[in-house]
């Protein structure tokens, strides 16, 4: 009998493999940081070879503390990074360059020109997307035009591109399985979320050949086994999902207008908003929710590009704390942070200001200003961030939300919790599981091979750790979030 399900979660900092058991508990974990390489201000990669080899070496290890081996694994969920783009050559398994990763800003120029042609609207309606760089579509042009022979390969039908997932699963296969599923592909900007196919239109004006695009699926079904020679027998690979999208799935956010926000190295908000493609007027993006049928599902999103990252930037450029942890100490060791604001514009402004340019900021310094108000600012930004899509949200459906679930590994933090619960003046629940996007993964995969007969069963394994109730006066909340308000103007705008 097969005890567990696999989740093997790719993200932005880290490769993890988590083994859960039936009652969704965590039965072992192994992690890997891995290379995060900045060739240029603004620009990030990741060596697609190491993305494989820590990733695999993380599931090796986790099977091997639990002292099992793959014949009692019932399958393998994926969950990834989004929009990081790698292209490869479809012969040789090598891939053409790094990763262009999806915090990287050196498409910016392509944006610009997408904008002029007058076929943002297009894309919008087509995509649900905002038009730029965070997205993978121009990420593939730049490799293309950019990479010495790529266009050449590519008229070939040499190339293939792939998301996180798509390269995972390619490689967990032995290049037997190229595909991608609803969640990732709507996070390309080339996929149409309607028509539930990539979108000729948006190709041609990328000039990207569709024959290097996978198949598309839902989320849970059964794509391909892994390679005997990997795990020592074939495990069926069966779930794959955006890790925020999976972390959804994780929280049990199965009806329409539940909502739930990971605090990792960014920051997603997702609302599910079932069969309806609800198209913001407020700054968020539309995009697909983790299905387990061909029937497709949509969540609204406010993507948050720097939370968790700017801790680690007080970490390891600032060095003013040894661990991400070791914040909240410092946070609650001063009342407020004597009038400063930290805006972590580090990779521009995603949802809801969508601005390339707009870079970093510290303001509101005077000479009382020390060490514990910049780390506890930090951290208030991190709230603030969050504030401002929940109201984009709620301005979008015209209701307010009473609560919210949390998960992620900043959501660690108790000073954060409290404060965004004050900030927003709603309930933040954060359950017993943080790690709420591989439990997402392994419940998508072990749907799909009768390891969990439904999701009325998986949702009984979701238990609630702390709730964080709103505590703050009116006033003091209010005059808090003009000051941010002002901040945040000062960062826009910046590079040129
Ligand atoms: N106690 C903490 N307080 C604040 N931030 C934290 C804490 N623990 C972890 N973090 C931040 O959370 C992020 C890691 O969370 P994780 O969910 O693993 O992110 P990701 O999946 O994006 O790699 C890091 O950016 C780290 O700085
Ligand atoms: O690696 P994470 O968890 O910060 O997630 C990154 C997002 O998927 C980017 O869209």
């Amino acid at each position: 009998m097969k005890q567990y399900v696999m989740a093997l979660d790719q993200g932005t900092t880290s490769s993890r493999c988590i083994i859960f058991d039936k009652q969704g508990k965590m039965k072992s974990i192994a992690q890997k940081e891995f290379t995060q390489i900045y060739p240029k201000p603004g620009w990030v990669e990741h060596d697609p070879m190491e993305i494989w080899s820590s990733q695999v070496s993380v599931a090796t290890e986790a099977m091997a503390k639990l002292g099992i081996r793959a014949e009692e694994i019932a399958s393998i969920g994926i969950t990834n990074q989004r929009e990081t783009t790698i292209v490869w050559n479809k012969h040789t398994g090598q891939p053409i360059s790094n990763a262009i990763v999806w915090q990287c800003r050196r498409t910016s120029g392509y944006i610009e020109e997408l904008k002029k042609n007058g076929v943002e609207t297009y894309i919008k309606e087509c995509t649900g997307l905002v038009v730029d760089a965070y997205f993978s579509a121009t990420k593939v042009k730049w490799m293309l035009e950019h990479v010495p022979g790529a266009r050449e390969e590519a008229s070939k039908g040499n190339l293939l591109f792939g998301t996180v997932d798509t390269w995972l699963i390619w490689n967990l296969t032995k290049g037997k399985t190229f595909v991608t599923d609803y969640t990732n592909a709507s996070r390309t900007m080339l996929f149409d979320i309607k028509k539930l196919q990539w979108d000729k239109k948006i190709l041609g004006e990328l000039d990207i050949p569709e024959n290097m695009l996978p198949e598309v699926k839902p989320s849970s079904c059964i794509y391909g086994n892994t390679d005997r020679s990997i795990f020592g027998e074939e495990i069926p690979i069966s779930g794959a999902a955006g890790d925020q999208q999976a972390a959804l799935f994780g929280q049990c956010c199965f009806t329409k207008g539940e909502v739930k926000n990971t605090y990792g190295t960014g920051c997603f908000l997702l609302m599910n908003t079932g069969d309806e493609a609800i198209e913001s007027k407020h700054g968020l993006l539309t995009t697909m929710a983790a299905c387990t049928t061909n029937k497709p599902e949509y969540a609204l999103e406010g993507s948050v590009f720097v939370a968790g990252a700017a801790v680690q930037w007080l970490r390891d450029e600032l060095r003013l704390i040894r661990t991400a942890a070791e914040s909240e100490k410092y946070a609650t060791q001063v009342e407020d942070t004597n009038g400063v604001y930290v805006v972590p514009a580090f990779a521009g402004l995603g949802a809801p200001y969508w601005d390339q340019y707009a870079r970093g900021a510290i303001v509101g310094i005077t000479r009382g200003s020390n060490r514990e108000h910049i780390i506890r600012a930090t951290l208030e930004s991190i709230a603030y961030q969050t504030y401002d899509v929940l109201k984009s949200m709620e301005n979008d459906l015209g209701m307010s939300l009473k609560s919210l679930k949390v998960d992620g590994g900043a959501c660690a933090n108790r000073f954060l919790m409290q404060f965004q619960a004050d900030i927003l003046e709603t309930k933040v629940h954060r359950p017993e599981c943080i790690e709420t996007t591989a439990l997402g993964a392994a419940y998508l995969a072990g749907l799909a091979v009768g390891f969990w007969k439904d999701k009325e069963e998986i949702k009984k394994n979701w238990s609630l750790s702390e709730t964080f109730e709103p505590n703050m006066n009116g006033e003091k909340r209010s005059s808090l979030i003009k000051g941010w308000q002002k901040a945040i103007k000062r960062s826009f705008d910046w590079e040129e």
